[in-house]
């Protein structure tokens, strides 16, 4: 069972540095090669450490133009993470236009986390923590702040996501439900990243 994992959101907000973070636990300076259409980055074998499951990512792209491309992808998605940029306002006022999208074109069921990226720029930052925060809770989906530069809770935004598939699919109806948000929650009080 392969389980397909999404990455969304407005050009330049570091989807595709969040993705080479995860995967390669380096952040990717330079120059910004913005993505073209649908990208390919991780196959199955990302997840070995605690989640068994097999998760494909793909990095999709921003730009307008390629809108229509992800949407053919979105129905095959079983998470979606949206990314804003901490730093750029306009990404974040568009995230409830992506909200509309995912909720017309992506299976019902899909779990769907909020990230504020790029959290580690605090001089740059003109998008407070608080109000990810409130638009994460209007919309019901768990939320958290990342930096693909400092390395700020990616791993725990694959994981949380990974898990919450997991037990979708195990289905085992002695366990308890997870609560994905409870999770990361918790997780970030453990860490005590919450305060970036
Ligand atoms: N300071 C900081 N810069 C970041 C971070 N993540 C990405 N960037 C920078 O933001 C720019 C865009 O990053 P990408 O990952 O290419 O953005 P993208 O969302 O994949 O863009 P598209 O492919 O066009 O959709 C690059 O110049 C990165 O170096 C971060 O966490 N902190």
């Amino acid at each position: 069972l392969i389980l397909l994992v999404m990455l969304v959101g407005d050009s330049g907000v570091g989807k595709t540095c969040l993705l080479v973070h995860f995967k390669d636990g380096a952040f990717l300076a330079g120059s910004f090669i913005s993505t073209v259409g649908i990208d390919f980055r991780v196959n199955a074998h990302t997840f070995p450490f605690k989640v068994r499951i097999c998760c494909r990512i793909w990095d999709t792209a921003g730009q307008e133009r390629f809108r229509s491309v992800t949407h053919a992808y979105y129905r095959d998605a079983n998470a979606l993470l949206l990314l804003y940029d901490v730093t750029n306002k306009a990404s974040f006022n568009n995230i409830r236009a992506w909200l509309t999208e995912i909720h017309e074109y992506a299976q019902q069921d899909v779990v769907v986390m909020l990230l504020g990226n790029k959290a580690e720029s605090s001089h740059n930052r003109v998008v407070k923590r608080e109000e990810g925060e409130k638009l994460a809770k209007e919309f019901g989906v768990p939320f958290m702040e990342t930096s693909a530069k400092s390395g700020l809770n990616v791993e725990l935004a694959f994981t949380a996501v990974a898990k919450e598939l997991k037990h979708r699919t195990m289905k085992e109806p002695a366990e308890p439900k997870f609560q994905l948000k409870e999770y990361v929650d918790k997780e970030m009080r453990t860490a005590g990243c919450c305060h970036s």
